[in-house]
């Protein structure tokens, strides 16, 4: 092929124009890339038809249309529908076609394509380690050689090119293993910080104890995520065959935690937190010490009508039991940045768990409060109810209760959630630049 044409030429097809995949259809678009064909579901054709008449996107009425005339497919459609979708439009792929995926959980895609891609099509998948609303450059994007010939690699490395992003190779296994000790588990926490304080009627920026600091980093991170697609995080915990196991260690973590804390077992707490902080933030890790979160950095970022000074102590129990159940599973977070997401393990939750566990004082206080302060137990009560629902959930695979427990929380906090994701995307971009520096 001539690659000097190869953009003029190049049929790309998106199966699946939500949020990702118009994401990828604009940058293509935007990097010079003439032919992109695109469908929804086909009771959406008309109407996205006419919103993107003169976008130079073509939207084409289903998969079958887009599969037929396509040489490079990505599809970008939920991970609990992809095998019924590529059932579907599968067998329609074009002859010597390249095809792929963007659904987080990769052995299902892969499987999917291998049961129902003719024998000629070459598979080539990819993750875009971040939501819709990030900057693509400089993120993590995890391609996946399934079975793909060198030119076909070329061809979609030169597309992706344009996402300017930082390309991770790995397979099928490896990615999933990744994913499920930093996402699944990452989004427990604060999925299930969210719960807590719907369950409660209370919204965080109101209480003097999430005020200021890392408060603000947990506050965002959370309406983050509910100001996202429900189906995207319980793809994430439900689907992936190896995030059970940290589900439960998570949950088993919060739990073992607030026991001790209220039979105000002391000696044991102390050592259970110091154990685990001094194998996890270990020396292996000091050459990794570049999350660096500064409370002046993240005050920046604050919902809170709380002033500073008024902040009261926080157990942290979640970070506790996240440090505790990394160190329980023998997981090293900071093994696993190569796969980092904005919100994940790395950036944010890493971020603030470091930030806990490296300044003595501050971890002191966290310890001093959950083993004296009565105040804080109800919060942490509710947070371990909330760590056991949604890990039962996530445990039964019981995907319509997922959904709506999503809602009914993302509802509660609707009124903030533009304005908490529009917040922490800058927080995000604000770390990222102070990471560069370093
Ligand atoms: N959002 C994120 O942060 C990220 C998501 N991902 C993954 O990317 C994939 C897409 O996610 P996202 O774009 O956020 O989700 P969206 O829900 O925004 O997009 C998925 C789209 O696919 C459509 N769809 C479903 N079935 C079909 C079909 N048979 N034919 C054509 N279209 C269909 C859906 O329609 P309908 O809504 O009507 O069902 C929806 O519009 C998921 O697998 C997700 O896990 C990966 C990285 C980040
Ligand atoms: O931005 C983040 O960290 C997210 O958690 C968003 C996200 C969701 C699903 C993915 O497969 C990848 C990234």
């Amino acid at each position: 092929m001539n690659i000097e044409n190869e953009k003029e030429i190049i049929q790309i097809g998106i199966i699946g124009f939500g949020d990702m995949g118009r994401l990828y259809a604009n940058k293509f678009n935007e990097a010079g890339w003439k032919n992109i064909n695109v469908c929804d579901l086909p009771e959406k054709y008309e109407s996205l038809r006419e919103q993107f008449k003169d976008t130079g996107i073509n939207v084409l009425r289903d998969g079958h249309q887009v599969s037929r005339i396509s040489d490079i497919i990505f599809y970008s459609v939920e991970a609990k529908n992809i095998d019924a979708v590529v059932k579907e439009y599968g067998p329609s792929t074009k002859f010597n076609a390249v095809v792929g995926g963007q659904t987080s959980i990769k052995e299902f895609e892969i499987l999917a394509f291998e049961k129902y891609l003719p024998k000629d099509v070459d598979i080539l998948c990819c993750h875009s380690m971040h939501g819709p609303t990030v900057m693509t450059k400089g993120q993590p994007l995890v391609i996946i050689r399934q079975r793909c010939s060198d030119e076909h690699f070329a061809l979609v490395n030169r597309l992706l090119d344009c996402l300017q992003s930082q390309k991770v190779m790995l397979s099928y296994l490896e990615h999933d293993q990744i994913t499920a000790d930093t996402q699944a588990v990452t989004h427990l926490a604060f999925i299930s910080m969210g719960t807590a304080w719907k369950r409660q009627g209370k919204f965080p920026w109101e209480s003097p104890n999430y005020a200021g600091g890392i408060e603000n980093v947990k506050v965002l991170m959370t309406l983050r995520i509910y100001n996202n697609k429900w189906h995207v995080y319980a793809g994430l915990a439900m689907m992936n065959p190896s995030a059970m196991r940290q589900v439960h260690q998570f949950s088993k973590s919060v739990n073992e935690l607030f026991k001790l804390m209220i039979q105000e077992k002391r000696e044991e707490f102390i050592k259970r937190i110091k154990t685990a902080g001094e194998q996890v933030f270990s020396e292996r890790n000091h050459q990794h010490r570049h999350i660096l979160l500064e409370d002046d950095l993240l005050d920046k970022f604050s919902l809170s009508i709380i002033p500073k000074e008024q902040r009261k102590p926080n157990s942290h129990l979640s970070l506790l039991a996240m440090v505790d159940c990394w160190h329980t599973l023998n997981i090293n977070p900071y093994d696993h940045m190569i796969c980092e997401t904005p919100i994940i393990n790395n950036r944010l939750l890493l971020g603030i768990a470091e930030y806990l566990f490296r300044n003595e004082d501050f971890l002191d206080e966290a310890i001093e409060a959950a083993l004296t302060d009565i105040n804080i137990r109800a919060d942490d009560l509710e947070y371990c109810l909330s760590a056991t629902i949604w890990e039962n959930i996530i445990h039964n695979k019981d995907i319509e209760h997922y959904k709506q427990q999503f809602e009914e929380v993302s509802n509660f906090f609707k009124h903030r959630l533009d304005e908490a994701s529009r917040a922490s995307s800058s927080l995000i971009s604000k770390i990222s630049a102070n990471i560069r520096k370093i």
